[in-house]
């Protein structure tokens, strides 16, 4: 029986460059599911995948996580498609509006913490949020309640006798406990929705080990470092990517200080790739894994532990299922009420 592998934001960057090592490694014995919101751009990505490797399976799947009703089809659809799910990647994200502080980067480069700015870049970036139509904050929304859902959608087919299955999450060490409130999970009040996002996943993945161990499925979290992909030249909108690949030459400069320049897809896809190579049993479920790249550019994955605690990762856990609960009983009352309308309109 072949593996199935699910990579959502599969369609450009890290997670595309995961689906090109996955499949350069065992193109026979996989079937990828490329689950993605445009499905013009999918459509472009399963081309070039199957020009390198014209035998593999890869199918596509639309899912929009920003969106409720998008997920619970989409997992509908997969759950049709496919009796088991062995890799769920849950690699989407969203960066929007972008603030680059210059100031605070001027003032950190001739400080003591140049080098975790580097890494993190904490301190130097905020994002302006927005609403979805389901009321909720996009970048929570997108980054971390969508996949949640499609979790707990899926959970049949995750969670079968005999078998482990793994949740791998794209999270980034850009995730602090500092911008994370958990009277405020949608970050709708602070100023770093994406930090929260990111951090909200490194607890839930927690949790999600405590719950679903025993019935064998496990999860992890990664950072695929600093990486140039549609993300990151968002930050600088005035910067036309020509510009980020000139400066690529001072990136690889700093690199040899800190090892999280990982700046290339495929660089930044090495603690993913190696992550589908591990037992899940043998795994930290507190740790994050790191991919790294050498001054000289050897890639490597290290396990560092995460600033996480079991209680407040429980207190997440609880308030997700909460709002899953209140989300479907407003999903039924939409339902209901189109259905009403269009009855009164025939
Ligand atoms: N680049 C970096 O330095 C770092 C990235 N990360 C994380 O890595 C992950 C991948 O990002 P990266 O490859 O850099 O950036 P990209 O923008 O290249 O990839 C993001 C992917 O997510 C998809 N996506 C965005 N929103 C949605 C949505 N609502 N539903 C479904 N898919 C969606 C995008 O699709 P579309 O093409 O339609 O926009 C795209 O395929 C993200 O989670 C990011 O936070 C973490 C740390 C560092
Ligand atoms: C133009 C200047 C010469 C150089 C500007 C550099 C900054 C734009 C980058 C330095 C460190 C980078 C970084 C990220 C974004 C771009 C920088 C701030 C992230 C925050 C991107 C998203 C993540 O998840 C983090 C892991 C990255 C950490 C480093």
């Amino acid at each position: 029986m072949n593996k199935v592998v699910l990579v959502t934001g599969a369609n450009s960057g890290i997670g595309l460059a995961l689906c090109e090592r996955l499949l350069s490694q065992d193109t026979e014995g996989l079937q990828l599911c490329l689950a993605c919101r445009n499905m013009c751009r999918a459509q472009a990505a399963r081309s070039a995948l199957l020009t390198s490797h014209p035998t593999a399976q890869v199918a596509l799947l639309q899912l929009d996580t920003s969106s409720i009703s998008s997920v619970i089809s989409a997992a509908q659809e997969v759950k049709l498609r496919y009796n088991r799910l062995d890799y769920l990647y849950l690699n989407a994200g969203i960066m929007p509006n972008p603030k680059f502080d210059v100031q605070a980067f001027l003032k950190g480069i001739f400080s003591r913490n140049i080098i975790t700015m580097f890494a993190t870049g904490k301190g130097i970036l905020t994002q302006k949020d927005s609403v979805t139509s389901d009321d909720l904050q996009e970048i929570f929304a997108t980054n971390i309640f969508g996949h949640f859902l499609l979790i707990r959608e899926l959970e049949p087919i995750l969670c079968q006798a005999g078998k482990t299955s793994q949740l791998i999450w794209t999270s980034s060490s850009n995730a602090h406990r500092s911008a994370f409130n958990l009277e405020d999970i949608q970050h709708q009040r602070g100023t770093q929705p994406y930090s929260s996002s990111k951090y909200a996943s490194d607890l839930l993945s927690l949790a999600l080990n405590t719950h679903f161990n025993k019935q064998g499925l496990y999860s992890s979290v990664i950072c695929p470092g600093f990486v140039m992909t549609n993300l990151t030249h968002g930050i600088l909108p005035c910067f036309p990517a020509f510009l980020w690949t000139l400066l690529m030459p001072v990136f690889w400069l700093i690199r040899i200080f800190t090892n999280t320049f990982t700046l290339t897809p495929y660089n930044g896809a090495e603690a993913l790739f190696w992550l589908f190579k591990q037992k899940p049993q043998s795994l930290d479920p507190q740790a994050k894994y790191h991919s790294l790249t050498s001054g000289l550019g050897k890639n490597y994955t290290q396990p560092r532990k995460m600033d996480v605690d079991l209680e407040t990762s429980e207190a997440l856990y609880d308030k997700l299922l909460k709002l899953e609960s209140e989300v479907r009983k407003y999903l039924k009352e939409k339902q209901k009420s189109t259905r009403a309308s269009s009855h009164f309109r025939t």
